[in-house]
């Protein structure tokens, strides 16, 4: 089953023709022929959820919540043993029918903190780089984006996607199985483009944000949401070693030192919006995803380091604009050295 080609379809409605080709040639060697020994087994899930008649779905509230009258309770055990198989689920929360997906993260809180500062997202054509399951992307969509291609690499995300997606079934959003860099070159083809929790992953900032600029249309929007330090334009952190127990972290800068990369990186109109500690309520044990979480990541005698004796996780979301012209460089006239007389 081609689970991607009608959100193709829309986006190539939105002016996309151009670069579907590529994008077919992508899925076509990331999904259709992965050797990935997890897909089958997630593909599988997908399969065996059943249709449900008459599915009602309210993607603006903090539980995005899918609802029909005419669920049975074996129906909805059924479901319930499919969605089980797709853990860990690190993102949400979901209500489906009868099963309250309270995932590791609470979504809506970093929802709730963006959302006052975005450009209306009415009419928008959206990216999220490392969307996960697509949370953000029901939200956005039920803020008024045309369209949401949110990508991730991780199978798992994707195929939780798809599986809430066989009730809400629309083909305005979809999570491509791709990672950013994967993309063609200078797409310039998305009004907002969003990296939420993505930056402090790559080993080379600059390209991710210069990555990012080249998604965008002249113009248009990135949000950028990431794990900071305190500290002025020349503070940045870079764990030598682990990072609240994670192995893959590498730049935790300043606000400030982000806004000035930004900057340097060719974006205009860079402003830091907000800044705060992520809470435990937040980043959270829970029965959707066994194991560790952010209570078990900070000190036990204080809760403003790590346990590694870092700076507690701290994020901040800025907002930047591609130029709607791309500036060059200026040149710099260099005087010739005045020779001295003799
Ligand atoms: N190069 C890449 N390109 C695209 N995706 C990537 C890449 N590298 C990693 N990812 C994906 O980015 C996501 C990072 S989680 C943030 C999720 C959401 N945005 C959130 O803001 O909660 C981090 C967190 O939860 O701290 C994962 O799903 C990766 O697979």
């Amino acid at each position: 089953m081609n689970y991607f080609e009608h959100h193709l379809d829309c986006l190539e409605s939105h002016g996309f023709g151009k670069w579907r080709p590529a994008f077919e040639e992508l899925l076509q060697h990331l999904w259709f022929q992965s050797k990935d020994g997890n897909l089958p087994r997630f593909l599988n899930v997908l399969q065996q959820i059943p249709a449900v008649p008459d599915v009602t779905c309210q993607l603006n509230q903090d539980w995005v919540a899918i609802t029909s009258e005419q669920m049975t309770p074996s129906l909805s055990e059924t479901i319930g043993q499919q969605l089980k198989k797709l853990m860990p689920w690190r993102k949400g929360p979901f209500h489906v029918f009868d099963h309250s997906i309270d995932a590791e993260w609470r979504c809506d809180l970093k929802w709730n903190r963006v959302m006052p500062f975005l450009s209306d997202l009415r009419h928008r054509k959206v990216l999220d780089v490392g969307s996960g399951n697509g949370y953000y992307g029901f939200r956005m969509l039920a803020a008024g984006a045309a369209t949401v291609t949110g990508i991730d690499p991780s199978y798992l995300s994707v195929c939780q996607f798809l599986a809430l997606n066989c009730f809400v079934q629309t083909h305005r959003l979809n999570v491509l199985p791709m990672t950013l860099e994967q993309l063609p070159a200078n797409m310039e083809f998305w009004d907002t483009v969003f990296s939420m929790g993505v930056l402090y992953h790559r080993r080379s900032p600059f390209d991710h944000l210069t990555d990012l600029k080249a998604t965008l249309k002249p113009g248009g929007e990135l949000v950028l949401e990431t794990l900071v330090v305190e500290g002025d334009e020349k503070t940045v952190l870079v764990p030598e070693s682990r990072y609240a127990m994670m192995n893959n972290i590498y730049f935790l800068p300043s606000s400030k030192a982000l806004e000035s990369w930004l900057r340097k990186a060719g974006f205009v109109n860079v402003r830091t919006v907000e800044e705060s500690y992520t809470s435990t309520q937040e980043q959270k044990h829970s029965d959707w995803k066994p194991g560790t979480s952010l209570p078990d990541y900070l000190h036990p005698n204080t809760k403003h380091i790590t346990v590694e004796g870092l700076p507690a996780p701290r994020r901040a979301i800025l907002i930047a604009n591609k130029p709607l012209e791309n500036t060059k460089l200026p040149r710099y006239h260099i005087k010739p050295a005045s020779v001295p007389s003799e």
